[in-house]
């Protein structure tokens, strides 16, 4: 089982002037198992900087990151917001260019091109696809090396609204059949109702204002009146943190 264990995290930053600015101050968080959990929070609140210390791209200046699957180190994936597919390669050549362990490759990633609908455009170069396709690819290419942890950072944030919920529901699929322990960054209230069992608000100033818990069944859509419910509830809660900064 994979986990990641967040402990006293602190970011600061420092600009030319040697002034130091604190971005994340004493982050704590667990996550376990198979469980999908949201990170929102305002512009600036210090999300992507979480995701990218956790990913190990940027270093912390206090505390702790721990990423094991069961007794060993965990295989982390990353989805970013714009999918850099490689364009003189294919779509199958895509997913093959990531596998480390390419013994039955073409079968995995047949199988999570499947899952996001595409599984008929292996053959095609990514400048002959939608925005929407490509990051479908994206995170198909993701799961395709099967991570223990895979943590995603605004995925479909540039996409229209149309295109990002139909991604959503993709997204959900791949991750009921193939269940991983995921970090997804995003700003938008209704992407991590729909998405998560756990969402972590983080507040101005790089802190856990409060944790939710999504106990709603599966697969579940935007307009579920549930969903719809939670999500007003939770973008209320948002607005007040807001308002009160
Ligand atoms: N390399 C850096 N040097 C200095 N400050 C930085 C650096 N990277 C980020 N910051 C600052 O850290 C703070 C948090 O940035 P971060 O991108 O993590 O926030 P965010 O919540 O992801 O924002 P957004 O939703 O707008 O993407 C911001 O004030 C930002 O200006």
């Amino acid at each position: 089982m994979a986990s990641i264990e967040i402990d006293g995290l602190v970011k600061d930053y420092q600009n030319r002037q040697g002034k130091q600015t604190r971005v994340l101050d004493g982050i704590d968080l667990s996550i376990s198992g198979e469980t999908f959990v949201s990170i929102v929070g305002p512009s600036g609140s210090g999300k992507t900087t979480l995701l990218n210390i956790v990913s190990g791209i940027e270093s912390l200046s206090n505390g702790s990151v721990r990423l094991r699957a069961g007794d060993r180190d965990a295989k982390v994936g990353y989805v970013f917001q714009d999918p850099r597919l490689l364009p003189w390669r294919t779509v199958t050549q895509n997913l093959r260019f990531v596998q480390h362990d390419r013994s039955g490759w073409e079968q995995r990633a047949q199988h999570y091109l499947d899952l996001v609908g595409l599984g008929h455009l292996g053959d095609r170069y990514p400048a002959q696809l939608s925005g929407g396709q490509q990051q479908r690819i994206g995170i198909a290419r993701a799961f395709s090396v099967e991570p223990d942890i895979l943590l995603m950072d605004e995925p479909f944030s540039h996409l229209d609204a149309m295109t990002s919920r139909s991604l959503r529901e993709h997204l959900e699929r791949i991750w009921l059949e193939s269940r991983r322990t995921v970090m997804f960054v995003t700003h938008d209230v209704t992407e991590a109702v729909q998405l998560s069992d756990r969402i972590v608000v983080l507040a101005p100033g790089g802190r856990i204002h409060e944790t939710i818990e999504v106990d709603l069944p599966r697969p579940r859509r935007a307009s579920d009146p549930a969903v719809a419910m939670l999500q007003a509830e939770v973008l209320a809660r948002f607005e007040v943190m807001e308002a009160a900064a």
